[in-house]
């Protein structure tokens, strides 16, 4: 069987790829070639058209939680169509839309791989950028701002054909890092919730809040997202840094999504949770100082619960896809072409950006 796989693998070759890559943390983005592996029997290759921008590529091109392996492709939130399938393949064909988000592969035999959990794989996930993949071909991966993708059709997910593209790549982790705390704490209508750190992962969460029939309010930093905050369906904002604002509100939330991207003293929010009220962190600030209890007598008061999340398994970024898409659930996006990318992430750390940079990878020329 092995050496079947070996022959087939070493018959085909190599896909080339172009990309965007820092070449060095404090480099700007350059156009990179690269080649990425042969598509194996099980896998597909996808022509990327759209790549969405997360905070966590900014923390990661900047080395922020670990050492960064040069040169960085990042992109994690990819959408585009099928142009090549491997002969084992069976839930995609040529022609299809496909999405990639955060996970590329696991171990597949662990508990968590066998129950959809990939994410937390006991042997470690592999992710779209940054790291060997020693399931399969062993090369460091590189993400989707690029022109194409190679990836066991396992891990790629079914876009539906009548899904608005370019807005959908930022489902693929911002929509799914959301849905997944929302449906484990089963928030359902007429609660009374919040979302601290109203960006691109913080905007997706009030839309399936508000979707829920949940009454939300929004916390941030900043005058600019107020308005916006409101047409989503908030009923409340409060811009935390005016402390009159903050005032009474103790004891009121039974969930808090937090996604506060910088350091932060998240006793702010656990005050506010009622009892038994949840506290889900998804935001990962850079820095292992980050403290996420802070006070643990909040905690004991009320029975309160502190919990962190992270992305989600395929099964379930599927099921958060179709009913996206389904109920029209979709960021805000803006449309950037490759030679912004560096322009961009400074605007996401200003928090200047209506709340997803989507970069069209057609403006990236071979
Ligand atoms: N856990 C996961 O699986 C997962 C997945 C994706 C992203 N992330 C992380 O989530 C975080 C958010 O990502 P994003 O793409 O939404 O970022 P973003 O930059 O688009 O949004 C962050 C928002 O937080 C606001 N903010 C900053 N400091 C704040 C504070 N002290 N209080 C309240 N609001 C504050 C900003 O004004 C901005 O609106 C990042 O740390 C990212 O790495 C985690
Ligand atoms: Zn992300
Ligand atoms: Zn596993």
């Amino acid at each position: 069987m092995l050496l079947l796989a070996t022959q087939t693998f070493a018959q085909n070759t190599a896909i080339p790829s172009t990309g965007m890559a820092k070449m060095d943390k404090d480099g700007a983005f350059q156009k990179y070639e690269f080649t990425r592996h042969a598509v194996g029997d099980c896998e597909i290759l996808i022509d990327i058209m759209y790549s969405g921008i997360c905070h966590s590529d900014i923390h990661a091109a900047k080395g922020e939680w670990r050492p960064t392996k040069y040169p960085f492709v990042g992109g994690h939130e990819i959408a585009g169509h099928v142009v090549k399938v491997g002969k084992a393949v069976t839930k995609f064909k040529v022609g299809d839309y496909a999405g990639i988000g955060c996970l590329v592969n696991s171990c597949g035999e662990c508990s968590y791989c066998k129950n959809g959990q990939e994410q937390f794989c006991s042997k470690g996930p592999v992710f779209s950028y940054g790291m060997p993949d020693p399931y399969n071909s062993s090369e460091i991966t590189q993400g989707g701002y690029a022109n194409n993708y190679v990836i066991a059709e396992k891990f790629a997910l079914k876009i539906p054909k009548n899904a608005d593209l370019k807005r959908v790549a930022p489902l693929l982790c911002a929509g799914i890092t959301t849905y997944s705390p929302i449906q484990f704490s089963k928030v359902k209508k007429g609660d009374t919730v919040a979302v601290a750190g109203f960006g691109g992962l913080g905007h997706l969460a009030v839309k399936y809040l508000v979707a829920l029939g949940a009454k939300v309010t929004v916390f941030d930093i900043t005058e600019d997202k107020r308005t916006a905050a409101q047409k989503m369906g908030a009923v409340k904002y409060v811009n935390v840094k005016n402390a009159h604002e903050i005032k009474g509100l103790e004891s009121q939330y039974s969930f808090i999504l937090s996604t506060i991207p910088q350091k932060y003293d998240p006793t702010l929010y656990i005050k506010m949770l009622s009892m038994g009220g949840e506290l889900a962190i998804v935001g990962l600030p850079a820095t292992e100082n980050q403290p996420m209890i802070n006070g643990a007598s909040l905690v004991y008061a009320a029975r309160r619960k502190v919990y962190g999340s992270l992305i989600g398994g395929i099964p379930e970024t599927q099921q958060m896809l179709d009913y996206s898409v389904a109920n029209n659930i979709y960021p805000d996006v803006e449309i950037i072409s490759a030679n912004q990318i560096d322009e961009a992430y400074q605007k996401v750390i200003d928090g200047k950006v209506q709340f997803r940079y989507v970069i069209d990878m057609k403006t990236l020329k071979k």
